[in-house]
């Protein structure tokens, strides 16, 4: 494998993943370098969605892809809005409505525990038997009003309570050092070492 296409739309994971990846030592192009359509993410579970998403742009662009699918599980709402992270305030998506929506559905909540969760799928090609997967989580607190203007999607929100900073008050190389993503793609680097 000398190059990958990353399977994905989101501006903030794309930056993320150009600093996450550059230790692979291959070529990485985003999708859009290849006009690859948006793909369905109809699925009930993270690591369907992911490779639902790696399979559609190894599809389309007949190279190696890897996709990601995350999402905030806030525990006093049974792990919503999980899945439905991107689209939690509806069409379309907006960062902003989904966190003001988060934090209204939140109002007098005590319990503010949450989980960011990273589902990363790697196809060789469109009909790979045998998807690479590698997960990661990073636990943390919702708060009350945002801070931080680092990151995207619900990082101003994010409580990190070791440092008492949000994830948006992380710098790149921090947020990568901790977030779920950062765990996963740092388990997806050992698999293909091996
Ligand atoms: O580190 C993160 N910091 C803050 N928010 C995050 C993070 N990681 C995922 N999230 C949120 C954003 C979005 O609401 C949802 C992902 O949805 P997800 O479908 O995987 O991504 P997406 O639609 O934005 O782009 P794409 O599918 O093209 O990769 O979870
Ligand atoms: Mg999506």
């Amino acid at each position: 494998m000398d190059k990958l296409v990353l399977a994905s739309n989101n501006a903030g994971k794309l930056k993320e993943f150009a600093r996450l990846l550059a230790p692979l030592g291959i070529e990485v192009l985003p999708q859009s370098a290849f006009n690859v359509s948006e793909a369905e993410e109809p699925h009930p579970s993270f690591v369907e969605n992911a490779i639902a998403k790696a399979r559609h742009c190894a599809r389309a662009t007949g190279l190696p892809a890897l996709a990601d699918d995350s999402g905030l599980c806030v525990e006093a709402l049974g792990g919503a809005p999980g899945v439905k992270s991107a689209r939690y305030a509806g069409e379309p998506k907006s960062d902003a409505r989904n966190n003001q929506k988060l934090l209204e559905t939140l109002a007098g909540q005590t319990n503010r525990r949450a989980h960011f969760t990273c589902v990363l799928a790697l196809v060789r090609h469109a009909e790979d038997p045998q998807p690479l997967i590698a997960e990661g989580e990073w636990q943390g607190e919702i708060l009350a009003a945002p801070r931080g203007a680092e990151g995207f999607g619900y990082d101003p929100l994010f409580l990190v309570p070791e440092l008492d900073l949000t994830a948006a008050e992380l710098g790149q190389e921090e947020k990568n050092a901790r977030s779920h993503r950062g765990q996963a793609v740092a388990k997806l680097l050992e698999c293909l070492r091996r």
